[in-house]
């Protein structure tokens, strides 16, 4: 497969600020890659330096030229911050930015795949924040670029207009655009990225498909079982082979996949342990950012996790079935 871009030892210094720092990386024709990373790792500026708005040292090509060098028609960007002329229309924005390339999509087009039709002549500036960012994704889109670069295209939209832009993104990549996406929202990426780069303090410290550095940097499956026995339920579990700690009124217990939660909470029946809720969380791009970048935050580990059964008093705890798809 061909290389829609390629950079090799790019390095980018604003004073004593190391941006960029000697970061190789290929993103094939047709790709969706993901930049992900803490605020200040650099994904902004790489994407800059990807799509040739500052200069870098190293080595980038984009289809085979210097980014600089690629016809405008090519490539879509959609900057992070971008401010069109607010006292113009969303309709006239998608005309006036489609009439500065050679060809360009449909204005209605456009603005209906943003989601934009209904408000399409409502001044910018009269746009709510999360309107105001599809119409911009909307101008990056409307040269109808074979390769789009995005630096958190969703920010500020809400839940339905997020996930009917990752549609959109996923028609466009299924017509063969490729996509360079940059994202704070894991689900995004882990939707969205055929592969995914975690960029900390300028470096590129982990590159793979979402998979893989899920199955790499991941960890276990858990489950948690809330209970006021949870010592008692660790010597159980323990017995029974399985990987159990004690919180103060729960117990983790690891590496259980959906299969074995019904045996796990058998354990607990069987020696009249009484447990409330339980939780099945897999791992998740989430967990494999904050195991490689270190940090951490209040829900950590649990922001793909399933309740999966209620108190002692509800149905048989070898009835709780995960559920998949939560987020
Ligand atoms: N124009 C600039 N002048 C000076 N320093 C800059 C400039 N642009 C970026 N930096 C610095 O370079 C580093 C990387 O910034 P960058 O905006 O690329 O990070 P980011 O990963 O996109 O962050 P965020 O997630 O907050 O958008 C930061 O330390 C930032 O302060």
């Amino acid at each position: 497969m061909n290389e829609a871009v390629v950079a090799a030892g790019v390095s980018k210094r604003y004073g004593e600020t190391v941006a960029v720092d000697d970061v190789d990386l290929s993103v094939a024709d047709g790709e969706v890659f993901g930049l992900i990373g803490p605020n200040g790792a650099g994904k902004t500026t790489l994407v800059r330096a990807l799509t040739g708005t500052t200069p870098v040292d190293g080595e980038i090509t984009v289809h085979g030229e210097a980014p600089t060098a690629v016809d405008a028609d090519r490539i879509g960007l959609l900057p992070q911050s971008f401010s069109p002329p607010a006292r113009l229309t969303a309709r006239e924005l998608i005309d006036y930015y489609g009439g500065l390339y050679e060809t360009a999509r449909d204005t209605d087009e456009v603005l209906s795949a943003v989601g934009m039709a209904a408000a399409a002549d409502s001044w910018y500036e009269t746009l709510s924040g999360g309107q105001q960012r599809r119409v911009c994704v909307g101008i990056a889109l409307v040269n109808d670029p074979d390769l789009l670069f995005l630096d958190e295209p969703t920010t500020g939209i809400d839940p339905a207009g997020r996930q009917s832009l990752w549609s959109l993104l996923e028609e466009l990549a299924d017509g063969g655009t490729t996509i360079v996406l940059t994202s704070h929202s894991m689900t995004e990426i882990q939707r969205l990225a055929d592969r995914v780069g975690l960029l900390q303090d300028g470096r590129l410290v982990a590159v793979g498909t979402p998979a893989e550095l899920i199955e790499s940097h991941g960890g276990e499956s858990q489950l948690v079982i809330d209970t006021d026995q949870a010592a008692a339920a660790v010597d159980a579990l323990t017995d029974a082979d399985f990987a159990a700690t004690a919180g103060s009124t729960e117990v983790v217990v690891d590496g259980v996949s959906p299969v074995e939660i019904g045996d796990a909470v058998a354990v607990l029946s069987t020696v009249g342990i009484e447990y409330g809720s339980l939780a099945w969380s897999e791992p998740s791009l989430e967990d494999v950012y904050l195991q490689l970048t270190g940090e951490t935050f209040a829900t950590a580990g649990n922001a793909d996790s399933t309740t999966v059964a209620t108190p002692t008093d509800a149905p048989s705890p070898t009835e709780a079935e995960p559920q998949e798809g939560a987020q």
